[in-house]
């Protein structure tokens, strides 16, 4: 069987006498949305950051597109295809969706700040920003200020700006946090047709959401993997289900 696109291997990372992810080993395949759910404190984020390199694991490995990225830099991950959604703090509220979308391909491009005023101009950078747009919905608001933005349309900002470094795989910390029934549906809806086109790990506690996308389900418990399965069998699953979803999630209307 091919290598899956992204193998972690008794990932273990502490702060202090807490371990955050205790021996975390996943897998996700290509094509596959990879949802990874569990309780307040589970370790989602540090799983997350540890991907990424915003944070080094004190020991395990993680291989990604068949290279051992677990030391490599936070950008050198970029370049080889992984993507974080920043987080809405991290957009740049004064400029328009259009310039924080080319602003994030400059960066991924390798180019330096310093020529940040040439994005808004560069043709490439244009185009790439307008397609992401396009991708998430958003392209009628490229020439919008995101302040003025909904906070449902900034989510959605922060899915294109990732989109821009045309990932292979998409890291997506709670999208649907702060959003209400109608954007929660759309962001639905958004992911369902980028999975067909880039893998995706969704860290999120709405189970609705989670158990419409995933292909599979891993349930971190006090940073252990306690269940890595298809849906059907997270539902069934005794220990996930007294550890974390409860009967009132196991009979959802995703069935
Ligand atoms: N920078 C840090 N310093 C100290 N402890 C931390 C730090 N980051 C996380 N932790 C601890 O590590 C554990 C895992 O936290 P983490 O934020 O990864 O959980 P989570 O599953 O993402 O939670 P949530 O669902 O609430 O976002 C918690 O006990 C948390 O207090």
């Amino acid at each position: 069987m091919a290598e899956p696109l992204l193998h972690v291997e008794n990932l273990v990372r502490r702060f202090g006498g807490v371990i955050a992810t205790d021996n975390v080993t996943l897998e996700v395949r290509s094509g596959e949305l990879h949802a990874i759910i569990g309780p307040n404190g589970a370790g989602k984020t540090t799983l997350i950051s540890q991907l990424t390199g915003q944070l080094l694991p004190h020991s395990g490995a993680i291989r990604f597109a068949g290279q051992d990225i677990t030391w490599l830099p936070a950008y050198r991950r970029s370049r080889l295809g992984l993507a974080r959604s920043f987080q809405i703090t991290s957009l740049l509220p004064d400029f328009t969706a259009a310039d924080n979308v080319a602003l994030a391909a400059q960066a991924h491009a390798g180019h330096s700040f310093r020529f940040w005023g040439n994005a808004r101009k560069e043709p490439q950078l244009r185009e790439a920003a307008r397609s992401a747009l396009d991708r998430v919905g958003l392209g009628h608001r490229a020439d919008t200020v995101v302040s003025e933005l909904s906070h449902g349309e900034q989510r959605e900002l922060e899915l294109a700006v990732a989109l821009a470094t045309k990932p292979q795989l998409l890291l997506l910390d709670e999208p649907m946090a702060g959003l209400g029934p109608t954007e929660s549906a759309r962001m639905v809806k958004l992911l369902q047709e980028l999975r067909r086109e880039v893998a995706i790990v969704l860290v999120e506690h709405d189970m609705d959401a989670v158990f419409a996308l995933a292909d599979r389900i891993s349930v971190l418990v006090y940073g252990r993997v306690i269940a890595s399965d298809v849906p059907a069998a997270i539902r069934k699953h005794e220990e996930v289900k007294r550890a974390y979803l409860g009967d009132q999630h196991v009979v959802t209307r995703h069935v």
